[in-house]
């Protein structure tokens, strides 16, 4: 079905908690931007860094690898920016603005400060972070007793962010899939859209089809 409100031609979509080489190729073949690798360990999408090593190797030219770290300290920094071939961090824990300005000088990398969005004040709080990262990353506010802080598969009211203007590119994540990622870029103006349990056969588990769906929907 055609679109009232056609993309525009440069959407972008990150495929997150890649742990497989042939599905970061696939991810950059199908026309991802991007690709996360997820350094929590309480995740079932957890690599170690000699894993995102090889997974960072399997790239294709040109697809951004991004380390996604949760309040990680800078021994953990160091060791994936020492080892891993990454173009960007994301920050999807409590960080502070001013711990993401450390971060963004410490490694020289861009910064993309993931925010749990659940009520019109956590979006009031996005500004204090537009001021020091290079992208945000607007995902469901985990529940208060989730093992995850994201990564859950849960969607937000997407009117939150209905059309939001911020100074610097953003991404829409939580609960995203290949049926309601068109809506969801539609109706929020998002033209970035990130996705991980969405594109999976069981948690952690990637599966091909999907992703193929996912971007095929969230490109079309
Ligand atoms: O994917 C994870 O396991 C994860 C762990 C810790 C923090 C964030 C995590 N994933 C990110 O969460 C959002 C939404 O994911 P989903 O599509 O709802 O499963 C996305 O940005 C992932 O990068």
């Amino acid at each position: 079905m055609k679109r009232p409100d056609p993309m525009p031609a440069d959407s972008k979509v990150k495929i997150c908690g890649l742990r497989d080489p042939d599905h970061v190729e696939l991810a950059g073949t199908l026309g991802a931007a991007y690709v996360g690798f997820v350094f929590f360990p309480k995740s079932p999408r957890a690599v170690t860094v000699a894993e995102a090593r090889e997974l960072a190797w399997a790239a294709p030219v040109g697809l951004a690898k991004v380390a996604l770290v949760v309040n990680a300290d800078d021994a953990l920094l160091d060791q994936i920016n020492d080892n891993v071939a990454i173009d960007m961090w994301q920050l999807h824990g409590s960080e502070s603005p001013e711990r993401v300005a450390e971060v963004k000088a410490r490694y020289g990398l861009p910064v993309m400060k993931a925010i749990g969005v659940a009520t019109e004040a956590d979006v009031a709080q996005i500004d204090s972070y537009a001021k020091v990262a290079d992208q945000l990353l607007i995902d469901a506010k985990a529940p208060k007793d989730a093992v995850l802080p994201g990564g859950n598969g849960l969607s937000f009211d997407w009117q939150l962010v209905k059309r939001k203007y911020w100074s610097l590119p953003w991404m829409l994540a939580g609960g995203l899939n290949p049926e309601n990622v068109g809506r969801a870029q539609n109706l929020t103006g998002a033209r970035q859209v990130d996705v991980s349990s969405g594109v999976e056969s069981a948690p952690g588990v990637k599966d091909p089809a999907l992703m193929e769906a996912f971007i095929k929907a969230a490109l079309a």
